[in-house]
């Protein structure tokens, strides 16, 4: 048995990823959690295996406090806790702006990429593909701090400002009907 109490998790930069959560999940039951991209998913499952520490609350499973538990007993309670994790391919510590442009110029390519510093044209080319998933307000936050949706989000839109060819284009149609995202628009 999985309990949550009143969990909230900050994250350093203080975005909220969780506010006040309280859920207990039974043994045997099978549960589908539900929230649009950013909603806190990721948040509350890194919770309950204590991948990273929660501001506020408790998470019991099978009556032993994760929150709480240290060494051997915190590795024991883990291992009854299995994960799958998303992984886009994304340079984690650089920004949003940055991943997308890479698509673009080659991300080692210039010594103006090293400085952030990129030709209008590619930039404005990059801001449109951010705008087409819905994520522009992201732009120049850095990868590893966004969900997984959204850091998905962010590699469609490298591949958009790519200007993919045929071949890619169907994959991305793949990728975004298999995500559900509607897409509108000609990708060439
Ligand atoms: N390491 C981090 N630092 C700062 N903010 C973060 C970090 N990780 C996630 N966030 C933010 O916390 C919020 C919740 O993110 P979370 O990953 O839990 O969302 P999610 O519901 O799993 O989304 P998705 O469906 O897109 O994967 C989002 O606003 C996200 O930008």
């Amino acid at each position: 048995m999985i309990e949550i109490q009143n969990v909230s998790k900050v994250y350093p930069n203080g975005t909220i990823g969780l506010k006040n959560i309280n859920l207990s999940f039974e043994k045997g039951e099978f549960i589908v959690i539900v929230g649009r991209s950013g909603a806190g998913k990721s948040t509350l499952l890194r919770s309950i295996n204590r991948l990273h520490e929660i501001s506020e609350g408790d998470i019991q499973i099978d009556n032993r406090s994760i929150t709480s538990a240290k060494g051997q007993q915190l590795r024991s309670i883990r291992r009854d806790v299995g994960m799958i994790f998303q992984n886009f391919n994304l340079v984690r510590r650089s920004t949003v702006m940055r991943n997308v442009l890479s698509g673009r110029v080659g991300y080692h390519s210039t010594l103006r990429t090293v400085l952030n510093l990129f030709p209008k044209e590619d930039q404005q080319l990059a801001y449109n593909a951010l705008q087409r998933v819905g994520i522009t307000e992201k732009a120049w936050t850095r990868a590893d701090q966004l969900s997984g949706g959204q850091q998905q989000r962010v590699s469609i839109a490298r591949a958009l400002a790519q200007e993919a060819k045929i071949i890619k284009v169907h994959l991305l149609h793949i990728t975004l009907r298999r995500q559900k995202i509607i897409y509108h628009g000609s990708i060439t």
